[in-house]
């Protein structure tokens, strides 16, 4: 069975990020590649890391409407990546747009609050929630709109995986005990977010920041 750690690759760098792919390859079950690494280098970026043989996860967290996002998931289909984000505040329509468009094989997860964001930060934007009834709200939603899953803090996602028994749990804001949060503020250790139900947890700067990747991967595998 693949490992469930997915090593979040922030960087412009190319060939850093594939410097750190080489060495952690072989603890992690995938590579998440974002916005910083995506806005640097492209489609052209995305298929030299594809080419290391590991599933690819591009975290874009598309929020916009229904038509701009279906046509931007379509240019990305050639790429077929493993799991694909987006925004589950766009909206019912948006959400199942975004699956319609995306490749058959691409799982579409809906990031539902940020693990960077607390109950105050929600207030600030007029949402009174607090992050487990948004989480919770935003994950019924995903679900009826027939997309494969959510993304959601470890704090959450026992209560969004009894809502959702089937659906597929992307747990970021995930670090080893002590570790630093940054600006991370629903954090778990990788062993709680997966008791918890997680399917992947993405882990970055904990690895990629770590004098000695492999070393610290490793170290985070063993506690799986
Ligand atoms: O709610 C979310 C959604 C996505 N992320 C992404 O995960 C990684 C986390 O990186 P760390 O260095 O381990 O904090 C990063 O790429 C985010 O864009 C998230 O953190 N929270």
């Amino acid at each position: 069975m693949s490992s469930p750690l997915y090593v979040a690759l922030d960087t412009p760098d190319l060939a850093r990020a594939k410097a750190i792919a080489a060495r952690v390859r072989n603890h992690v079950g995938g590579l998440k590649l974002g916005l910083e690494f995506f806005m640097a280098n492209g489609r052209a970026g995305v298929r030299e890391m594809a080419d290391i043989g590991l599933p690819i996860f591009l975290d874009l967290k598309f929020h916009d409407i229904p038509n701009t996002v279906a046509k931007a998931i379509q240019a990305l289909r050639p790429l077929e990546p493993a799991i694909l984000t987006v925004h589950a505040s766009g909206g019912r329509a948006m959400l199942e747009d975004a699956k319609a468009a995306a490749p058959t094989g691409t799982k579409v997860v809906a990031v539902t609050v940020l693990t960077s964001l607390d109950g105050s930060d929600l207030r600030s934007v007029g949402v009174a929630s607090d992050p487990h009834e948004q989480v919770v709200r935003l994950t019924e939603l995903a679900r009826e709109a027939g997309i494969d899953g959510v993304v959601c803090s470890g704090e959450e996602v026992a209560a969004a995986h009894k809502k959702w028994p089937t659906g597929f749990f992307v747990v970021p804001g995930v670090r080893p005990a002590n570790g630093a949060a940054g600006d991370q503020k629903r954090v778990v250790t990788p062993r709680a977010a997966l008791d918890a139900g997680a399917s992947i947890l993405v882990v970055g700067r904990p690895i990629t920041q770590a004098e000695d990747p492999d070393l610290a991967a490793r170290a985070i595998e063993a506690t799986l």
